[in-house]
């Protein structure tokens, strides 16, 4: 048995020496390598963070102290070293959370893998704790610097920094930035090139060495003196490069110090905690530490990978072609025949499949950093002047901007058009990565227009009818992963596709987006039973064409299936449409659960929700002959 697997909780840590501290390190990697390998995972990240994990664990007193971790895709390594040791099954049904998880432990507090929040749960915990008056425990919040280009984390910063620095009221809080420079691609903006600034001046660093060595030479005095110096070595700093930025908000900082040197690191959090105030220690790091293949990946490192060969880090499988691909060869050439289209990514060039299209047009494509709510306002006054921007963001996400969507978009008018990937049931990535919401939350919006494609010919089409529309903002969404094959139409009708249609017109079955093949597939098992459907594809599902209307006085029964939660879905707006027209056809709406919906594979998720051929045509085959045996006389619910 190796070191790791001795470690049952982080107070086993302390009892390890250096030289066993290094090979734990080595054998966390070795884990993080083996398990993303067969997994995927987010590989990257973790193996940036080993060090400083370890040191966490060794100078602060988990659960007591809570660490929280922004985003939490970096949480690997604290989950081995809080008991949790079988990876086999990471991020599959019934394994281990890809991200922190109250269920799994007392260790785990943000479960959220929504960026930027972390110093915000930390500000109220620290809050708490001296409201509570218990000082002597330290909230420590990891955040990486993408996460700190999203302004959540400039609110807390700013209420942080303004909290009591003296007295009793002080509030111990520690950050730990994990500068890796990268939050897929190189970060941007502002604060990431002061934070690289920082990281590059050799002049401080050597300035620094010299001092630490002269005074580490002198046992009694040195270190003592070097403390004191520290205003020198700010001074330096200052000299060197304007780091003030985080002690001009009134935060202590502390760095920059190599996050790979576990002691040094331990030396710079013990500082910290001492303080007993909030502190700012920032931490160098390199995202994929430890494993070649990842630190020459130029694209982001490793950052998630899907299954890989461990001994090169070579895709394992195929390639296969997603729905990203063709909403990436769309607008390259859109962007061609289109001057006025631009895009705008929130630190995700690479996943949205924005990277094409910047190369074709650099001057047209605004990486904002994990920025989703300044992205949508921006896109807005792109739009005021004259140009067509593309906000590709993954549909979870845009939850972050919805009053930008609503007030500064719709109210505005403004022709912006927001691609949704990762649309309705991710699946692995748990919780707050289904993008579930968008087909309820965006019905709100006065005047905004939502297609759902059903394959990659819809997805160009409709995306391209979206462009058009400049007086609205228009959403474009679709699902992750391979996009199958097209789905043919038999005929449109304004503009709903006809997709299958039958003699009798028992069931007008409305399949919304990616759900059209699963429409099509239940048709033909409720033909075998002799059940009469016509299956419909809205693609455009707000606004609802009125045709639908006519389509549902001609049936006995509507059944709607979408990739999104039931309430304020596609099959409550129809059914409310329908209402308002005076149709009492009978509506079964089909959804997701409206609740969170833990990680498991997509295909398993739709299974439990219902949402297969099989299921549905049992179902519907129930209502079917429910209202035959019902008397014509009465109106039947179903
Ligand atoms: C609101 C939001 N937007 C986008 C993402 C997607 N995302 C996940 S991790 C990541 C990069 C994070 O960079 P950083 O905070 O520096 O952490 P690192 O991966 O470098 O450790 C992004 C953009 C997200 N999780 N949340
Ligand atoms: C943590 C985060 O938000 C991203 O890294 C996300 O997990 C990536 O998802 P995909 O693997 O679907 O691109
Ligand atoms: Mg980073």
């Amino acid at each position: 048995m190796g070191l790791l697997d001795r470690i049952k909780d982080p107070r086993d840590l302390r009892a390890l020496s250096g030289d066993e501290l290094e090979s734990l390190a080595a054998e966390i990697r070795d884990r993080l390598v083996a398990t993303c390998a067969s997994n995927g995972g987010h590989l990257g990240p973790n193996l940036g963070v080993v060090e400083l994990t370890i040191a966490a664990h060794r100078v602060f007193d988990s659960p007591r102290d809570p660490i929280v971790f922004d985003t939490g895709h970096q949480a690997y390594v604290h989950k081995m070293l809080t008991g949790r040791h079988d990876f086999s099954r990471l991020k599959q049904a019934g394994g281990l959370s890809g991200y922190p998880s109250r269920a799994e432990s007392e260790h785990d507090w943000v479960e959220n893998s929504h960026a930027s929040t972390a110093l915000s749960y930390a500000d109220g915990m620290a809050k708490a704790f001296a409201v509570r008056g218990e000082r002597d425990r330290t909230v420590v919040a990891f955040i990486g610097d993408g996460a700190l280009t999203g302004g959540m984390a400039w609110e807390a910063l700013n209420n942080i920094a303004g909290g009591p620095q003296t007295g009793p009221g002080r509030r111990p809080l520690v950050i730990v930035v994990n500068d890796n420079g990268r939050s897929y691609s190189p970060t941007v903006g502002g604060l990431a090139a002061h934070l690289s600034g920082l990281r590059t001046d050799p002049r401080y660093e050597q300035t620094l060495e010299v001092v630490k060595r002269t005074l580490g030479r002198t046992a009694l005095v040195g270190p003592p003196l070097y403390e004191a110096l520290h205003g020198v070595k700010k001074g330096l700093k200052d000299m060197f490069a304007p780091q003030g930025m985080f002690e001009d908000l009134g935060l202590k900082y502390i760095g920059p110090i190599d996050g790979h040197d576990r002691a040094q690191v331990e030396q710079a959090l013990t500082q910290a905690k001492r303080f007993r105030g909030p502190v700012l220690v920032h931490c160098l790091t390199q995202k994929g530490y430890g494993y070649d293949p990842a630190i020459r990946d130029e694209a982001d490192q490793m950052h998630s990978p899907r299954p890989f060969d461990p001994a090169t880090g070579a895709p394992a499988g195929a390639p296969v072609r997603e729905w990203t691909d063709v909403f990436s060869e769309t607008i390259v050439r859109a962007g061609r025949s289109r001057p006025d289209v631009v895009a705008v990514t929130a630190a995700m060039l690479g996943p949205t499949g924005l990277e094409p299209f910047a190369r074709a047009f650099p001057d047209r494509c605004f990486d904002v950093g994990i920025a989703e709510q300044h992205a949508a306002t921006s896109a807005a006054g792109m739009a005021a002047m004259g140009l067509h921007p593309v906000v590709a963001v993954y549909a979870t996400f845009l939850n972050r901007a919805f009053d930008q969507v609503l007030m500064d978009c719709a109210l505005h008018k403004a022709g912006v058009t927001f691609v949704l990937d990762r649309a309705g049931v991710t699946g692995n990535d748990g919780p707050s990565h289904n993008g579930m919401w968008d087909l309820s939350i965006l019905q709100v919006v006065p005047g905004l227009r939502l297609a759902a494609p059903r394959d990659g010919a819809q997805l160009a089409e409709q995306f391209t009818e979206a462009l058009d529309v400049d007086d609205a903002p228009t959403v474009v969404r679709f699902p992750k992963g391979a996009v199958g094959p097209d789905v043919p139409a038999l005929e449109r009708l304004g503009t709903v596709d006809v997709l299958a249609r039958a003699e009798a017109k028992d069931v007008l079955l409305v399949a919304v987006g990616a759900m059209g093949q699963v429409g099509v597939d239940t048709a033909k098992r409720l033909d075998a039973q002799g059940v009469g459907v016509t299956v419909v594809d809205p693609r455009w599902v707000k606004p609802l064409d009125d045709v639908l209307v006519d389509l549902a006085r001609q049936h006995r029964l509507v059944v709607t299936i979408e990739d999104n939660g039931r309430v304020g879905g596609v099959g409550s707006v129809l059914a409310q449409k329908l209402r308002d027209a005076g149709v009492t056809v009978p509506v079964r709406d089909h959804g997701l659960p409206q609740r969170f919906v833990d990680h498991a594979k997509r295909d398993e998720i739709l299974a439990d929700a219902g949402l297969t051929a099989q299921n549905l045509a049992r179902e519907v085959s129930g209502l079917v002959a429910a209202l035959d045996s019902a008397p014509h006389d009465r109106a039947t619910t179903v």
